[in-house]
């Protein structure tokens, strides 16, 4: 069984965020990071910002823009990782990249850097299942896990994808892009039981979750829940205090205070 797996069974661990390494600065999130071990993060999604996130709507895309406006590379991020983890951070991070840089880096090589930096897994959210197989055998071989995501489809569909996962199963609760969303696809309760029947691994539901209520409701149907957007726009609100050494603290302090109001019991 892989840390991630271990961690996502055990009592209260079920709140992932994600954030965009880089935005607004790498500071800035190496901070946010620790703020977010602090409030009981289980696992935090580390996004690689990218160009073309074809699967992102408008705020993770701005993220992206900020981040890559001071350049911020897979190299960086990997950088990050194994800082974290050499000052004893313990939250497993997940690598969280599109695919493209993962051609560029190579699989194999990327598997290798990304698990020797201290992370806990990767997703690929651009990589269909049928194409990720190569992916996945580097994955099993490393014993990293290569983390899957299903949509609302057929039974048969899910129970293929899920059949071998690792780590986790990451269930999106809509189609269309991320974002913070006020109604969730019809049947996604039914949905998430069915993957959760067919899943040898925790599963975790995202898209569009970005209230308390929203959590305290997915929590009674996966494992984990995922919050990216509702807490990148208020990354993105506060971006300027982050950048600034006088105003930090202030802007830490009412992340913290969002964070708590998701996670609140
Ligand atoms: O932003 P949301 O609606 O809270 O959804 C989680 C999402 O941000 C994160 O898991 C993610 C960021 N980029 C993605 C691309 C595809 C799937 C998932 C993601």
């Amino acid at each position: 069984m892989t840390k991630l797996e271990v961690r996502l069974r055990q009592e209260g661990q079920y709140f992932i965020p994600f954030i965009t390494a880089g935005d607004p600065s790498l500071e800035a999130s190496k901070k946010i990071l620790y703020l977010l071990q602090e409030e009981g993060a289980a696992a935090i999604e580390l996004g690689v910002p990218f160009s073309d996130p074809m699967a992102d709507g408008p705020v993770i895309q701005a993220a992206s823009e900020r981040a890559l406006a001071h350049n911020i590379s897979l190299q960086d991020v990997l950088r990050l990782g194994k800082e974290l983890r050499e000052e004893g951070y313990h939250t497993p991070l997940i690598l969280f990249t599109y695919f493209n840089p993962v051609l560029h880096y190579g699989l194999e090589a990327l598997v290798e850097e990304a698990q020797a930096s201290g992370f806990a897994g990767i997703i690929v959210p651009d990589l269909p299942y049928e194409e990720s197989a190569p992916l996945r055998a580097v994955g099993k071989q490393c014993d990293f896990p290569v983390i899957p995501l299903v949509t609302p489809t057929s039974k048969e569909r899910i129970e293929s994808i899920v059949s071998d996962a690792s780590g986790f199963v990451y269930c999106v609760s809509s189609l269309g892009t991320t974002g913070m969303r006020q109604y969730f696809a019809d049947n996604v309760e039914e949905f998430l039981a069915t993957a959760r029947a067919f899943s040898p691994v925790p599963t975790a539901v995202g898209f569009g979750v970005s209230t308390g209520e929203h959590v305290r409701h997915f929590r009674r149907h996966a494992d984990a829940v995922v919050v990216g957007s509702a807490l990148v726009k208020k990354i993105e609100e506060a971006q300027q205090a982050l950048l600034d050494p006088q105003q930090i603290d202030q802007a830490l302090a009412s992340l913290r205070q969002f964070v708590r109001q998701l996670k609140s019991e």
